[in-house]
């Protein structure tokens, strides 16, 4: 019988990738809605090329707009808006799976919605895991909501893991790879430009996970991501920059055994293997060529020129609404670096000096912890604009 799934985040990157692994199994796997966050005529052009029933866009104000760009098509696709309408998606329990794939913090009330529906997540979104910390892990646990990571390191992980007892992986310890970014030998960062911060060594991705893989913040979401997916204390997640990007992290067991899962860096595979767990399905990957391939190397992360990755793991220390704090900061941070607005070696400060001026205990609800992710980015951007002045 044929299944059907939702995609969030449907005209970006990841998003992109689903559908194109999605139209190699059309016999199986049927879109039924798809969103995105205010392209619509990107979002009207993917459900024409996949045949979704519905299509939202996050901003209200372009639901009219939307359904132009659908009905100019010829297609019958119903248009949708507003952050309800993504939840709803989210959400829908005539969906057999939810690729979460927004950029952002945005993407929580949507994470949140597909837990509380016991939906089959495959998750992409790592800001809604780090700023739901707890939460989210307990509402995805108490509904019977599953998860399957499409973030690359995290997907590995969890085929690592996949035949692990829970006594094995008591003890087991998590290596998270890094591929160091575009700075990696880089010792001055002072003159960082907004297009080298903006091309990965290995992987082609949206504009603020490329951001971030440059500055590290990308490798600090990931611990505090894996720190709640896995069930692991960050004392048992260590990170190690391996520039080949050929494994995508790796599980070490007690009796000195090493799990890793190795692949070309394609995005496709990790999106495959969420999708058709515990089935292996087609990709559109290229195999790994183990007699053709260069040399795997791998050194310690440098935490004084990259101090975001030590903060991550500071405030996965601190709990409480620390993690929510730096998300917000450097989404904040980002955002003003790719306007242009700071320099790059900002991005850290700011989040550093919005840590020590907000604290927030654990919050109780996804609108408390949107509420501690707004006060949070209204202190980073008051930083921002006072160091303009
Ligand atoms: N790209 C990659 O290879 C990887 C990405 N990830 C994670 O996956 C997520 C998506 O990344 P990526 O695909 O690169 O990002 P992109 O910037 O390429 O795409 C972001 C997507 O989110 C949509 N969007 C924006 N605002 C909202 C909103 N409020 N609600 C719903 N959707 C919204 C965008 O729509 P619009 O086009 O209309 O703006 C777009 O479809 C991120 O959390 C990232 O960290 C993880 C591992 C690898
Ligand atoms: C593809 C993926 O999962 C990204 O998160 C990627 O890992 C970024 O690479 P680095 O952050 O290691 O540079
Ligand atoms: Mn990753």
């Amino acid at each position: 019988m044929t299944k059907t799934v939702n995609i969030l985040g449907a005209t970006g990157s990841i998003g992109r990738s689903a559908l194109d692994v999605l139209s190699r199994h059309r016999g199986e796997w049927r879109v039924r809605a798809i969103a995105s966050g205010s392209r619509v005529r990107e979002l009207a052009e993917a459900a024409a090329a996949c045949g979704a029933e519905a299509a939202a866009v996050a901003d209200p104000a372009l639901k009219d707009a939307l359904a132009a760009e659908l009905r100019a098509r010829g297609l019958a696709t119903e248009a949708l808006a507003g952050p309800e309408a993504l939840c709803t998606i989210a959400g829908d329990r005539g969906a057999d799976a939810v690729v979460l794939a927004a950029s952002g913090a945005a993407g929580l009330p949507q994470a949140f919605a597909a837990a509380r529906a016991g939906r089959r997540m495959l998750l992409a979104n790592k800001e809604s895991v780090v700023c739901g910390g707890a939460l989210l892990q307990s509402e995805i646990r108490r509904h019977g909501a599953s998860v399957f990571p499409v973030d690359s390191e995290h997907s590995a992980i969890f085929q690592c893991l996949a035949a692990a007892t829970p006594g094995q992986r008591a003890s087991a310890v998590i290596w998270l790879t890094c591929s160091g970014g575009p700075f990696r030998t880089r010792l001055d960062l002072s003159n960082v430009t907004i297009e080298e911060a903006s091309t990965h060594p290995r992987w082609k991705m949206g504009r603020k996970i490329t951001v971030d893989s440059a500055t590290l913040m990308n490798k600090g979401l990931e611990v505090i991501e894996a720190r709640w997916l896995f069930d692991i204390p960050a004392e048992r997640i260590r990170v190690v920059v391996h520039p080949e990007s050929v494994i995508h992290s790796a599980v070490a067991y007690c009796d000195g055994a090493v799990m890793a899962e190795l692949g070309v860096p394609d995005m496709r595979t990790p999106i495959a293997v969420a999708l058709a767990w515990p089935q292996r399905i087609e990709s559109g990957a290229q195999p790994l060529d183990l007699l053709h391939m260069k040399p795997l190397t791998f050194e310690a992360p440098d935490t004084q020129r990259f101090p975001l990755l030590a903060m991550a793991y500071e405030a996965l220390r601190e709990g409480g609404g620390a993690p929510i704090v730096l998300n917000a900061a450097n989404e904040v941070a980002v955002e003003a670096f790719l306007g242009g607005r700071i320099p790059f070696l900002s991005i850290a400060e700011v989040c550093r000096r919005t840590l020590e001026q907000v604290h927030f205990g654990s919050p109780d609800s996804p609108e408390e912890i949107l509420e501690d992710d707004r006060r949070a980015r209204e202190a980073a951007r008051g930083l921002i604009d006072s160091s303009l002045r």
